[in-house]
């Protein structure tokens, strides 16, 4: 059974719909991110989930329970939700004790097991320390953990987290989202994430569903999204990408101004079809030959690796290399070889057919 249901929703803010017909499932102990610029209706669909907006059409289920449709409306407090947010909401004036106790109070009356209960959420987000001190003595990373601990302090059977590392410092947001992630998993809780930051959603969700204007364009597994997109769209949104003019010369082989391209899957185009092979910057390779296709025109050293602008054959491509090249270098670029996406001309909206 699916920890999330939702099937073909509807929801409008002042009778227009911001979401219509809008369909996704998230596994048991499973991170769904919802990816996508802003206005694109991430938040809409957390908060129909949670209940805290009306849906008009369509149904949402949580661990196979109805929770709206004829005669169905399950209030957000009785969904088994629990809830972060980017500002962490925290109440200023309660030690983080008893922040973390707030949500249990109203179910559990026994104070020694409240106590017990909040002391081991403290220890779940490693801030066993710091029970006594107040939101203002904290950083914002563990103010997060906070609100962490006070939503699984209640054990939630679904978690939504709305951009719950914006505010958090770059140099420590990356090492808090591997220690969240594996507390979510290791407490075996489904949760959907929401961000329009393509880093913190590879970094966090085992599946990613990318919007564009309220409905959801692709979804999968990131490295599959990011690798083999479906349209041009989930292609750029997700990094940098060449496109290279190819026209299919057999069932695996395109011919580009590079010269012919094998791809290690089969292309599903007719020969002849003219289109666009997509090429990421780490999917190009650069060897120094002085009798090389390609030329060095432009080069970045940004610690981890080295952007490259190289021409090649009048293409322009950006490449990812390791260490920067010598300057005005001649190369000869290739091809890494994988399965090629490549993007019929004459399909609409541009789709990948491999
Ligand atoms: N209370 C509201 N009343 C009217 N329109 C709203 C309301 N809340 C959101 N909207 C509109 O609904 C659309 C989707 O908003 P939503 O908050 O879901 O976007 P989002 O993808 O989460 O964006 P962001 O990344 O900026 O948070 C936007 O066009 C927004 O202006």
């Amino acid at each position: 059974m699916a920890a999330l249901d939702v099937n073909g929703i509807r929801c409008s803010y002042n009778g227009k719909p911001i979401l219509d017909n809008l369909s996704l499932s998230v596994a048991e102990n499973e991170i769904m991110c919802l990816l996508g610029a802003s206005g694109c209706g991430k938040t809409t669909l957390l908060k129909a989930v949670a209940g805290l907006l009306p849906v008009t059409r369509g149904e949402i289920h949580i661990h196979g329970r109805q929770m709206n449709g004829a005669g169905v409306a399950v209030v957000p407090e009785e969904r088994n939700i629990g809830m972060i947010f980017q500002d962490y909401a925290l109440f200023p004036h309660l030690n983080v004790a008893s922040n973390v106790a707030f949500g249990l109070q109203s179910k559990e009356r026994n104070k020694a097991r409240i106590k017990a209960r909040v002391a081991e959420a403290l220890e779940l987000v490693n801030l066993a320390e710091l029970g006594e001190r107040y939101p203002h003595q904290l950083s914002g990373g563990q103010q997060q953990r906070v609100a962490i601990a006070r939503a699984l302090i209640c054990q939630p059977g679904l978690m939504l987290l709305d951009e719950p590392f914006s505010n958090i410092d770059t140099q420590v947001r990356m090492r808090l989202i591997g220690e969240i992630r594996s507390l979510l998993k290791g407490q075996g809780i489904s949760a959907i994430f929401v961000t329009h930051s393509k880093e913190e959603a590879f970094a966090f969700s085992d599946q990613l569903a990318l919007f564009r204007a309220g409905h959801i364009e692709q979804v999968g597994r990131p490295q599959a999204l990011y690798q083999h997109p479906q349209s041009r769209f989930v292609a750029d949104f997700l990094g940098q990408a060449n496109y290279v003019p190819a026209t299919v010369l057999d069932s695996r082989t395109l011919m580009t101004a590079m010269g012919p391209i094998t791809s290690q899957a089969a292309l599903n185009a007719g020969l002849g079809t003219h289109g666009q092979l997509l090429l990421r910057p780490r999917q190009i390779q650069l060897s120094l030959t002085e009798q090389g296709n390609g030329r060095v025109l432009e080069q970045q050293f940004l610690g981890a690796y080295t952007r490259c602008l190289v021409d090649c054959q009048g293409l322009q491509l950006e490449v990812s290399i390791n260490e920067p090249l010598p300057a005005v270098s001649q190369v000869s670029v290739s091809v890494v070889p994988h399965a090629l996406t490549f993007f019929p001309d004459s399909q609409q909206g541009q789709r990948a057919v491999a």
